[in-house]
C-alpha cells in the first residue's frame, strides 16, 4: 500500500477514538469520521508497518447513526471523536472498547453500559487553550491532532457557556504583544458560572488585560499568572502570581463546598462527577464502623463525601496545593474524621499501610504505580473501589489485583468526557 492511493471501501467497525476501520491487503486502515457499514472513496494518507491511515474523499452512503457535527472544527481540532455519531451509539462504542480490553486480558466481567447525561454538550468546567502568534495575528483554540499547530476556534461545543463567553472576550482583547509571551490560557468555571483565568507563559504582561476583563465581567473571580519557561509539554509551571481575587475557585459537589486551587485536579464534568461518586459509594456499601483510605485524593472530594458515612478516612495526595485544598475543604465542611497526607501513594502504601475496610483509588491516566499495587495486600481491604480515566491501565491493574487475591465484580463506565474518546470507569474488586 502506498500513500495517496485511492480505494473504495465499506467500513467494518469503529474504534474508541472515532476512526472507522477497513481492511485492505490484510492491513487495517483507520479513517477518521467513517462509520460502520458506510461506503466511501478514501485516500491513503499515512502508511506504517502494521497499519495505515486514510481520509474520506467522498462518502457514498450514510449510516442511520450519522449526525451533522455540531462544530465546524470537528475532525481538525483533536478534541471530539464522536460529534458525527448518535450519542447512544457512541456510548455503545465506548462500552465495547472496554469490554474488548477485559476480554483480551481474560478477566471474566460483563462491562456495564455507560451511565450518561441527557445533554452531552456544554458540560466542561475546564479548558486549556494553546496560544500562538502567526503572521502577526493571535491564534487561540486547540492543537491539531498529533501536532502543535493551533486550530483557531471561536468556541467549543463541549465547554460550559461561561467558559465560551470569557474565552470570546479574551480572543477579542488579547493583542499580539501580550500573546507573544503566552503558551496557554486555562479557564475554569463553577456551577455559579464564576470564572478563573490562568495566563500561562514566560512573562507577565497581563495586568492591564486582567483589569479590563474583570471590569467588564463580574463573574471573573480569580486571575493568576503562572510562569512556565519549561521546554517540554507540561502545561503548568511552578511559580505564580495572583492578579485578581484568589488562586482557587469554589466548586460544589453533592452539597459540599470545595476550594480547588488552579494547580489541583477536579473532575471536568460536574453532573457526571456526582453520578460517578454516588456509584462509587454505592458499590462500597459504606457503614459507620468502617476505616477507609483514599489514594490519589486530590482536593479531597471523595474522602470528604465518604467521611460522612464511615468512621475514618485518610486521603493521600502528592500535589501539595491539592492536599492543602483538601485539608481546608474538610474544615470548611465540618468533617473531623478525615485527614490528608501529602505523599506519593506508592510510598504511603509501602510505609504506612494498615488494615482498611474499603480502599478507594483514583489514579491519573498512568494508573497505579507498581509500589501501590505491590502493597495493596498490606491494607488488607475487603473491597477496592477503583476509579479510572484510562481503561488500558485499569485492565492492567485489574490483572495485578486478581493475582493479589481480588476479583473484579463490576465495571461501570461513566461518560465523564462526552463526545470525546475519553471514558471514566468505576470498578469494584472484592477479596476472594
Ligand atoms: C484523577 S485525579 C483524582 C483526584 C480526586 N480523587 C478527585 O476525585 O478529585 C488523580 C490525583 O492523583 C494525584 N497523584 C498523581 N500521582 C500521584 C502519586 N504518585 N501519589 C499520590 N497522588 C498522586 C494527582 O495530583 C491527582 O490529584
Amino acid at each position: 500500500m502506498q500513500k495517496n492511493e485511492i480505494y473504495t471501501v465499506i467500513c467494518e467497525d469503529i474504534t474508541s477514538q472515532g476512526y472507522g476501520v477497513v481492511h485492505l491487503d490484510s492491513m487495517a486502515v483507520f479513517v477518521f469520521g467513517l462509520l460502520p457499514k458506510e461506503k466511501a472513496k478514501i485516500r491513503i494518507v499515512k502508511v506504517l508497518s502494521r497499519y495505515a491511515f486514510g481520509k474520506i474523499e467522498e462518502r457514498y452512503t450514510s449510516s442511520c447513526d450519522r449526525l451533522e457535527p455540531a462544530c465546524p472544527a470537528f475532525g481538525k481540532c483533536g478534541g471530539c471523536a464522536f460529534l458525527h455519531l448518535d450519542y447512544l451509539a457512541s456510548l455503545k462504542v465506548k462500552q465495547n472498547a472496554v469490554q474488548t480490553l477485559f476480554d483480551r486480558a481474560h478477566l471474566p466481567i460483563q462491562v456495564e453500559f455507560p451511565l450518561s447525561v441527557q445533554d452531552p454538550y456544554a458540560y466542561r468546567n475546564k479548558a486549556q487553550f494553546p496560544v500562538q502568534v502567526r503572521n502577526g495575528k493571535v491564534q487561540m483554540g486547540f492543537y491539531r491532532p498529533h501536532s502543535h499547530d493551533v486550530i483557531d476556534c471561536p468556541e467549543c461545543k463541549i465547554q460550559s457557556d461561561a467558559i465560551n463567553h470569557v474565552y470570546q472576550a479574551i480572543r477579542q482583547k488579547l493583542r499580539p504583544q501580550e500573546a507573544a509571551t503566552l503558551r496557554h490560557v486555562l479557564i475554569r468555571s463553577n456551577q455559579k458560572n464564576e470564572i478563573q483565568i490562568v495566563w500561562i507563559g514566560t512573562e507577565n504582561r497581563f495586568q492591564t488585560l486582567t483589569q479590563d476583563l474583570c471590569k467588564a465581567d463580574p463573574q471573573i473571580v480569580s486571575v493568576v499568572f503562572n510562569e512556565n519557561v519549561r521546554k517540554d509539554n507540561v502545561i503548568l509551571g511552578e511559580s505564580y502570581e495572583v492578579l485578581y481575587g484568589t488562586d482557587y475557585l469554589v466548586q460544589e459537589c453533592m452539597g459540599l463546598q470545595m476550594d480547588v486551587h488552579f494547580k489541583s485536579f477536579y473532575q471536568v464534568n460536574p453532573v457526571m462527577m456526582e453520578i460517578l461518586y454516588q456509584t462509587a459509594m454505592d458499590l462500597a456499601k459504606l457503614q459507620d464502623f468502617m476505616h477507609v483510605v483514599d489514594l490519589y485524593s486530590g482536593t479531597g472530594t471523595i474522602s470528604c463525601l465518604v467521611s460522612q458515612h464511615v468512621q475514618s478516612v485518610i486521603g493521600v495526595e502528592i500535589v501539595e496545593e491539592a492536599c492543602q485544598d483538601a485539608k481546608r475543604n474538610a474544615l470548611r465542611n465540618h468533617l473531623h474524621n478525615v485527614e490528608f497526607v501529602c505523599e506519593d501513594a506508592g510510598i504511603y502504601a509501602k510505609k504506612h499501610a494498615q488494615k482498611t475496610d474499603v480502599l478507594f483509588v483514583d489514579p491519573p491516566r498512568k494508573g497505579l504505580c507498581e509500589e501501590a499495587t505491590d502493597h495493596i495486600q498490606d491494607f488488607d481491604p475487603d473491597k477496592i473501589i477503583y476509579i479510572s480515566c484510562n481503561p488500558n491501565t485499569l485492565v492492567r491493574d485489574a490483572k495485578r489485583f486478581q493475582e493479589a487475591g481480588y476479583d473484579c465484580q463490576k465495571v461501570q463506565p461513566v461518560d465523564m468526557f462526552c463526545q470525546t474518546a475519553g471514558l471514566e470507569c468505576v470498578s469494584l474488586f472484592v477479596k476472594r
